[in-house]
């Protein structure tokens, strides 16, 4: 199933339909939901957060005009929980707001690797919980996640995380057995692609292209591609054979980027990232681990 944007029937006219969410660990990612949830028309009077570190509270507050407090505050005081520290830290953050929440609140969990019957397993009975993948284009509406349900969620708790990450960009609602695969393909995917282009940037200078023209080259052509995979909807190798003239510079690119197996490369990276996300499920079941 995939929602592209929908704004709730929520009668009272406001984004989220009036509700009020927490966001707990308002680092790079929480800082990505919450940033999409202001350009969104979210009031800052609707939105808590909190961050271990008082500076960053205070650099929050400034940009953002919300309030921070403490972890049992604000999931006492909101409908929607949205989790954002590391897996490692999963534990001893859930251990503080389980005797907070209400009766009924939302949970939602961002972290890589952590399934949701773990957080319903330290949570009062019942709690409904929704697993999400998000990713860095979030930042720029760009964003693409993947969200699934726990065992006590319901098709409106699915509406309620589908329209505050379509803010964001595109959501798909995936059966939770592939969230593994979904954080190594499109959760950690901007990373593969951002190397990629420090590659093509560094190779260009090798060349003997100024540094900032290198950049201009490579990153336009990253967009226009995105863009023409996007618009006209053909397959990647369809428009890869398209610039690929006989004989021409493109094979002859090609031949050494099979020559030193990257199409491997990446499947092992891929298959790293998943197995990491598998691992890290255990992580966040053991108080204060960093491993
Ligand atoms: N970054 C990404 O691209 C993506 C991240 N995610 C997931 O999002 C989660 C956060 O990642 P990311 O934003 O990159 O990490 P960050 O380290 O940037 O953010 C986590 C924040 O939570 C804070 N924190 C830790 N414990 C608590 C606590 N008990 N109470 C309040 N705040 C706390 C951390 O503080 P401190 O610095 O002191 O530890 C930090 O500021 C992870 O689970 C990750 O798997 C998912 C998809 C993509
Ligand atoms: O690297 C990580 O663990 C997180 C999850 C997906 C992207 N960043």
């Amino acid at each position: 199933m995939t929602s592209t944007g929908a704004v709730l029937d929520d009668g009272v006219g406001l984004p989220g339909g009036g509700l009020r969410l927490a966001i707990l660990g308002a680092g790079v990612m929480g800082e990505t939901v919450l940033s999409g949830l202001v350009r969104a028309g979210w009031t800052p009077d609707r939105i808590l957060a909190t961050d271990r570190r008082p500076q960053r509270q205070l650099e929050l507050t400034a940009r953002y005009g919300i309030t921070m407090c403490e972890n049992g505050e604000a999931a006492a005081a909101v409908d929607t929980v949205v989790l954002v520290v590391k897996p490692q830290d999963m534990a001893d953050l859930l251990a503080e707001i389980a005797p907070a929440l209400r009766p009924g609140t939302l949970v939602v969990s961002l972290a890589a690797g952590v399934d949701t019957a773990s957080i319903e397993a330290v949570l009062p009975a019942g709690t409904p919980v929704v697993r999400v993948m998000p990713n860095t284009p979030a930042q720029v509406d760009e964003g693409m996640a993947a969200i699934s349900p726990g065992s006590a969620s319901t098709d409106e708790h699915l509406d309620r995380v589908t329209e505050i990450l379509s803010a964001t960009g595109r959501v798909v609602t995936l059966p939770e057995r592939y969230q593994d695969a979904v954080t190594a393909i499109s959760g950690s995917g901007p990373a593969y692609l951002f190397f990629v282009v420090e590659a093509m940037i560094e190779a260009g200078v090798h060349l003997g292209l100024p540094r900032d023209t290198a950049t201009e080259l490579v990153v336009q052509t990253m967009l226009g591609s995105a863009k023409l995979l996007r618009e006209t909807g053909e397959h990647p190798t369809v428009l890869r054979e398209r610039v690929t003239s006989p004989g021409g510079t493109t094979a002859a690119a090609v031949r050494q980027l099979e020559d030193h197996k990257v199409r491997a490369a990446f499947l092992s990276a891929i298959e790293a990232a998943r197995d990491r996300s598998r691992d890290l499920a255990e992580a966040a079941r053991q108080p204060g681990t960093r491993p």
